[in-house]
């Protein structure tokens, strides 16, 4: 881990048979996780969720969205591809989502990047209740207000010190913030989880931001605190990523490998293998 993380710190490991437990009920209670999102990955979204144990339902007309999300689990707001209609729709069912309980999680693609997206995700943010927030480094950067550089939907870093950032993110929209890198960042405010799992050649590839979110919500589904769940989900796609990335030739091999790891991926390799340090 960077030192930068690690400064100061008191970190304890979390006991693998946290996160190897969401693991077991997600794959017991197979959640259904409406999503709304980009047409970029919604596939490998839809895929992602199955191989974490969920099932996935892609909908997004404003006509049928208040119901679609009152079956559902957890809810996902993507913003990669935003249009005024789908702007619509994410606004109908979080207020349902919200209404029945459901945690809403909102992955703000590209803020600062664009007006349009910006004003968005700080619309959904200010009349939603988002339980989690997850994004990479700059989008999480742009929303705490403290600086953060996006271009398109790629991440140019924080200002300052990514953790500070997270934190400070999380107490002024009063979300879980999950800040995706090479070291994952959660944190509701006060608790600090950082999660080591993971490898380069996630980035290398589109999508595994949006995945994220999806296996997030999966998590979420099943569980009370929003926080722990967010980096058990982190820590199992992150181990997915590692065991992938161990026999990829280039990213389309690591692309496959990455869903059949995640897919075959066990409590018991979850419990062994997670890298979640509390501090
Ligand atoms: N250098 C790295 N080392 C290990 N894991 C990484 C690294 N970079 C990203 N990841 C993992 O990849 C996933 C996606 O994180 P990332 O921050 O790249 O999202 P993103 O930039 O929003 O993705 P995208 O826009 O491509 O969907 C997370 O699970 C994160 O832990
Ligand atoms: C490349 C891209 N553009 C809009 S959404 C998306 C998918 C990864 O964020
Ligand atoms: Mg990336």
């Amino acid at each position: 881990m960077p030192d930068n993380t690690r400064e100061g710190s008191s970190a304890r490991f979390v006991d693998g048979a946290i996160p190897a437990g969401l693991l077991a009920a997600v794959r017991s209670q197979r959640p259904l996780v409406h999503h709304i999102t980009n047409g970029v990955t919604i596939n490998d979204c839809a895929n992602i969720t199955i191989c974490a144990g969920a099932a996935p339902v892609m909908a997004e007309a404003p006509e049928e969205v208040a119901g679609m999300v009152a079956a559902a689990g957890a809810l996902v707001l993507n913003i990669g591809t935003l249009s005024a209609a789908q702007v619509e729709a994410m606004l109908i069912a979080g207020r349902r989502a919200n209404e029945l309980g459901i945690p809403v999680v909102l992955d703000p693609v590209g803020v600062g990047a664009t007006e349009f997206r910006t004003a968005t995700a700080r619309k959904l943010l200010d009349t939603l209740d988002i339980a989690v927030l997850k994004g990479n480094a700059g989008e999480i950067g742009v929303l705490a207000g403290t600086g953060g550089s996006v271009r398109g939907v790629d991440s140019g870093g924080v200002a300052g010190d990514p953790v500070e950032t997270a934190r400070e993110c999380a107490r002024s929209t009063g979300t879980v913030v999950s800040m995706t890198g090479a070291v994952d960042v959660v944190t509701d405010g006060s608790r600090v989880f950082l999660v080591g799992n993971g490898n380069p050649a996630m980035d290398r590839l589109s999508g595994t931001g949006c995945m994220a979110s999806s296996v997030t919500a999966a998590f979420v589904a099943v569980a009370e605190d929003y926080a722990v769940a967010s980096a058990a989900a982190l820590a199992a796609f992150g181990l997915a990523g590692e065991w992938g990335a161990a026999g990829a030739r280039g990213p389309y091999t690591f692309r496959t490998a990455l869903f059949d790891e995640l897919a075959g991926l066990s409590p018991d390799d979850l419990a062994g293998h997670a890298r979640i340090e509390e501090r």
